[in-house]
């Protein structure tokens, strides 16, 4: 028996950062995904993936979590995800030794929550091959306590996404789907840079010790995301763009856009973006941008690859974690 599971990828629409510090944020689930196949294997788990630093590589964990046979140190912290999920799946659903193969359309440390998708495609995974009957609370729960257990501090927003699909509003636990009035297009782009969410999420924290004006600045994120969380539901673009634009703003004055990113930003913006922002913790990774017009991406994506980023059009995905027959 061989599961196959697809989790989506996200972007953040505003308030990463101040999410962690219990403000809202908006997030959507991307029509890009983590693919992962599950099959009862023989006396481990055994795992095969595509590292950004090594390329293809296999390992072997053991039920309780330990990556075995690996002399490099990175690749043992690059598969803790995989490994930890490993071990709640074994503890949660007594799951049996398996193989997983693990297939992402985007890299790992983009700032789309890669490592949410693959903890919940994991997760999922098992649970199927264990003939477990998850509810998508349960996976939820999981991969929170996973991503807790990894970054040491982490808000319910990718594991809320990647669970459910769609647009959702997250505050501290809870969280609410949005049905917006109209679907926007969205880009995607990679600086090239890695980011490391344990990392920044850490380096916001030590900036917010030492600068009073820290939490004024997620305050004004938290006002911002419900507004924009109004004009996405009245399918007002221009609004949720123009708001993007000033999450943007306040991102860079937390010190997570990099260069890469502010060039990407503007690229965006040139090419008629409605808004554009970096998306997940920065310092690296990703920025997204809104159009209301597919040829206006589409020339972003051109413009954008000339300049030797990584960039790629997508939609809102409705669907969260979830099984597909094997091959589709
Ligand atoms: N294809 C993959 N296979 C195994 N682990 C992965 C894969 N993609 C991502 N990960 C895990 O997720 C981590 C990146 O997570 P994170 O820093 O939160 O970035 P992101 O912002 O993309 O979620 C990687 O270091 C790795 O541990
Ligand atoms: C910075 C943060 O708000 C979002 C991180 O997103 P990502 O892991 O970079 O995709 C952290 C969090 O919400 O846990």
């Amino acid at each position: 028996m061989r599961i196959s599971v697809k989790a989506p990828l996200k972007a953040i629409l505003a308030g990463e950062h101040a999410v962690v510090y219990g403000y809202p944020a908006v997030a959507v689930a991307l029509d890009t995904y983590v693919r992962v196949t599950a099959e009862p294997g023989d006396d481990s788990f055994r795992v095969e993936t595509e590292l950004s630093c090594e390329g293809n590589v296999r390992a072997e964990i053991t039920r309780d979590g330990n990556v075995k046979g690996f002399r490099s140190e990175s690749l043992h912290e690059e598969l803790t995800y995989v490994a930890t999920a490993v071990r709640k799946a074994s503890e949660e659903f007594d799951a049996p030794p398996s193989n997983l193969r693990i297939l992402s359309e985007a890299p790992p440390a983009s700032g789309l929550g890669t490592s949410a998708a693959v903890t919940a495609a994991v997760l999922l995974g098992l649970a199927e091959v264990s003939g477990v009957n998850v509810s998508r609370e349960e996976i939820r729960r999981l991969v929170r306590e996973v991503e807790l257990e990894v970054q040491g501090k982490a808000s319910w927003t990718d594991a809320t996404v990647v669970t459910y699909g769609g647009f959702v509003r997250v505050s501290g636990r809870e969280f609410e789907l949005i049905e917006p009035e109209r679907n926007p297009v969205l880009v995607v782009a990679h600086s090239q840079e890695p980011s490391r969410t344990g990392e920044m999420v850490r380096r916001v924290a030590e900036l917010r010790e030492r600068l009073d004006i820290v939490d004024g600045v997620m305050e004004l994120i938290g006002e911002l995301v419900d507004d924009l969380e109004a004009a996405l539901r009245d399918g007002d673009l221009r609004t949720v763009g123009e708001l993007m634009n000033a999450n943007h703003g306040l991102l860079a004055a937390l010190n997570v856009s990099t260069r890469a990113l502010e060039e990407i930003v503007h690229v965006f913006r040139s090419a008629g973006a409605l808004g554009a922002k970096v998306t997940g913790a920065g310092g690296g990774g990703c920025a997204v941008a809104l159009f209301e017009r597919e040829e206006d991406a589409k020339r972003a994506v051109e413009t954008l690859s000339a300049l030797g980023y990584e960039a790629f059009v997508t939609r809102p995905s409705p669907c969260g974690v979830k099984t597909e027959d094997s091959g589709s």
